[in-house]
């Protein structure tokens, strides 16, 4: 990635000062020709550089749209901060959204893809959220650079935004995924992890999306944040016609299921939903992790974290310095924001985010 970033600005550096010898004069031009490149002629030069530039976009870079749309990831991030600003749920969906985008099909936007059976009309995927954040940023990134940023690096983006606005830390994610065009409601169950699975299930279809065993717990973590229905959790508990509770996993806190009845009681609406984090469910700290050693994590899947030995141990260390999540993150989000990425001509940019270009 290193040599990625260095290059790109060796690109870029060479491009203004190639452009600058054109822009003033035919004597700089030669000059700079000469003592800077080979002897060549400014035209061809430029003509190799296009090739070259060309030839390379068919891959990630950081600051990819540095030359075409410098404005894209200002546009991104001030479209989140404002959303976020007026409702403070948008963070928690965009965070989602990067999950469940990039381990169907990678990368790729197909989940923001409309109609009969794509993504969105999964069950696994009617509780999603912040498309019309996605959908505002394109509207002026199409105004200000037509044809040129994707809605999968729009997605990424957002979804880092998300995180440091929430007070998590600031991850530099390279850019240039390309827009798919396949989206089916019967890819998401094959690929989405469901909060029933065990740990050995999570891991392995996190480790064939390239995602170890500690991006695992550290992803997780992404449930400091946010919202979830009661359905997501109503089958840890029971409770009888009197009112009373008994826990059907037994690694839920007893008093937290009891708040957790009384937040979802029987014949509430499919609405309702409850903070991930009880405590700070607006804050990206570590909490979540706490919330674990403490039994009170929401979902089956997050409470198996707790009770295999090869993951309790991160979850511990999490627990007393927010710094290693945070590191760890800035790796994992990293990992998980290029999944099965598709670039140059594998894919497309779309002209509007949620529907495929004719
Ligand atoms: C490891 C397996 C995972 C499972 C089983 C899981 C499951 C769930 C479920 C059931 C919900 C509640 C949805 C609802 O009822 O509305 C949820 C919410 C959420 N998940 Fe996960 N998740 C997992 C991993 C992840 C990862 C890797 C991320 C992101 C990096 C993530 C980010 C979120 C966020 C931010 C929310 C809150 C959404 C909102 O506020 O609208 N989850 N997750
Ligand atoms: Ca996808
Ligand atoms: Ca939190």
């Amino acid at each position: 990635m290193m040599i990625k970033i260095n290059f790109l600005s060796l690109r870029i550096s060479c491009f203004q000062q190639l452009l600058s010898a054109i822009i003033s004069g035919q004597d700089s031009p030669k000059s700079f020709m000469e003592t800077k490149v080979f002897n060549l002629n400014p035209l061809t030069f430029l003509v190799i550089f296009l090739a070259h530039v060309v030839a390379t976009s068919a891959q990630l870079s950081f600051g990819f749209y540095a030359a075409s749309c410098p404005t894209a990831e200002f546009i991104v991030r001030n479209t989140v901060r404002s959303a976020s600003s007026s409702d403070p749920t948008i963070p928690g969906k965009l965070l989602r959204l990067l999950f469940h985008d990039c381990f169907v099909e990678g990368c790729d936007a197909s989940v923001l893809i409309q109609g009969n059976g794509t993504e969105q009309s999964d069950p696994a995927n009617t509780s999603l959220g912040g498309f019309s954040v996605i959908d505002s940023a394109k509207k002026v990134l199409e105004l200000l650079c037509p044809g040129t940023v994707s809605c999968a690096d729009i997605i990424a983006l957002a979804a880092r935004d998300a995180v440091e606005l929430t007070g998590g830390p600031a991850v530099q994610i390279p850019t240039g995924r390309k827009d798919g065009r396949v989206s089916a409601a019967s890819n998401v169950r094959p690929n989405i992890v469901d909060t029933s699975f065990t740990i050995n299930e999570m891991i392995k279809l996190f480790s064939s999306k390239g995602l170890s065993l500690i991006d695992l717990v550290t992803l997780s973590g992404a449930h400091t944040i946010g919202v979830a229905h009661c359905s997501a959790f109503s089958d840890r508990f029971q409770v009888d016609s009197k009112g009373k509770l008994t826990l059907i996993d037994s690694s839920l806190d007893m008093n937290y299921a009891e708040e957790l009845m009384t937040r979802c009681p029987a014949g509430a609406s499919p609405s309702v939903t409850v903070n991930n984090d009880p405590e700070t469910s607006l804050s990206f700290d570590n909490h979540y992790y706490r919330n674990l050693l403490l039994h009170k994590g929401l979902f089956q899947s997050d409470s198996v974290l707790l009770k295999d030995n090869r993951t309790r141990k991160q979850v511990e260390n999490f627990t007393n310095d927010q710094e290693s999540f945070f590191a760890n993150w800035a790796q994992s989000f990293l990992k998980l924001s290029v999944v099965e990425v598709k670039t140059g001509n594998a894919g497309e940019v779309r002209k509007s985010c949620s529907v495929i270009n004719r």
